[in-house]
């Protein structure tokens, strides 16, 4: 199947730090790709390193065989999709008005929107069942209704790649398994980063497990997600059982009572 992203040897550090070290993978076009790995470990780096393009930082990104370093901001809105931890929760714009700006970067210089342009809109409104929310202010809305909205504002952009950092993050479990599920059904290309293994597993077609600003493993949740590593990781005991509700892979964990509060140190 073709890929959609290509990372190659991707590194990057500050003056002071060495954040990513020398990364690569490729998503399979359509598919959903967690990023895991424990706090601190540069997944949230990693996102911003693939939209963004940090400076200093080297190695290869192609999304559908063009290098993003070859292309300008607009260029790269048209192609990739970003939601983000720091959306603006005060923001007082009616939901249909914040949809519309994900158009933005494919409207012509005088601003209209063309009339297939809304029916773009008018679809996703559907898919994302945000009828009723239209007429609402975002920052009037619950978490999950806002978490929608936003990814209705970056399917708007016609993404080849959606990449988005914790969606679930102060999600109630319906919503986060409702916006993962969502997440699921949208047939594009998925990168997202995801704290809870479990919802990881249930909802991805493949894993990035990420430790120490490296990619240590890749794959499909069931086949990469074991005992041991895990363990080793998170500094934690674990155990690999099964979600007997969908069969996928379940991480069990165990607080041991004579670690207490020590510091986490890693191996
Ligand atoms: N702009 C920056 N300047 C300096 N250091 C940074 C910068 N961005 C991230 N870091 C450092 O890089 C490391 C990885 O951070 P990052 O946010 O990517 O981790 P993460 O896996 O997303 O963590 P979390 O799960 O806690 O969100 C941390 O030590 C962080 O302090």
């Amino acid at each position: 199947m073709a890929a959609s992203l290509q990372v190659s040897n991707l590194s990057w550090s500050t003056e002071q730090q060495q954040i990513l070290t020398d990364i690569s993978f490729e998503l399979i076009a359509n598919s959903v790709t967690a990023v895991v790995g424990p706090n601190g470990a540069g997944k949230t780096s990693l996102l911003r390193s693939i939209y963004l393009g940090l400076a200093n930082q080297t190695g290869q990104i192609k999304l559908d065989q063009v290098c993003l370093s070859l292309l300008n901001r607009q260029q790269i809105a048209q192609k990739i999709a970003v939601v983000t931890q720091q959306h603006d929760a005060v923001c007082h714009l009616k939901v249909i008005d914040l949809i519309k700006l994900g158009l933005l970067p494919h409207l012509k210089w005088f601003g209209f929107s063309s009339k297939n342009q809304m029916l773009h809109i008018d679809n996703i409104i559907q898919q994302l069942n945000l009828s009723a929310l239209l007429d609402k202010f975002f920052d009037q809305l619950s978490g999950g209704e806002q978490q929608r909205v936003l990814i209705g504002k970056a399917l708007a952009q016609k993404p080849r790649l959606l990449i988005l950092d914790e969606p679930t993050n102060h999600l109630d479990v319906h919503f986060q398994h409702q916006i993962l599920s969502l997440l699921t059904g949208l047939g594009i290309t998925v990168l997202m980063t995801v704290h809870d293994l479990n919802l990881a597993a249930q909802y991805s077609d493949n894993l990035l497990v990420m430790h120490q600003g490296k990619l240590v493993k890749c794959g499909k949740p069931g086949d990469i997600l074991d005992e041991a590593s895990i363990s080793n990781i998170f500094n934690l005991p674990v155990h690999k059982g099964v979600n007997p509700l969908d069969n996928s892979v379940h991480m069990f964990y165990h607080w041991p009572q004579q670690q207490q509060l020590q510091t986490h140190t890693y191996e």
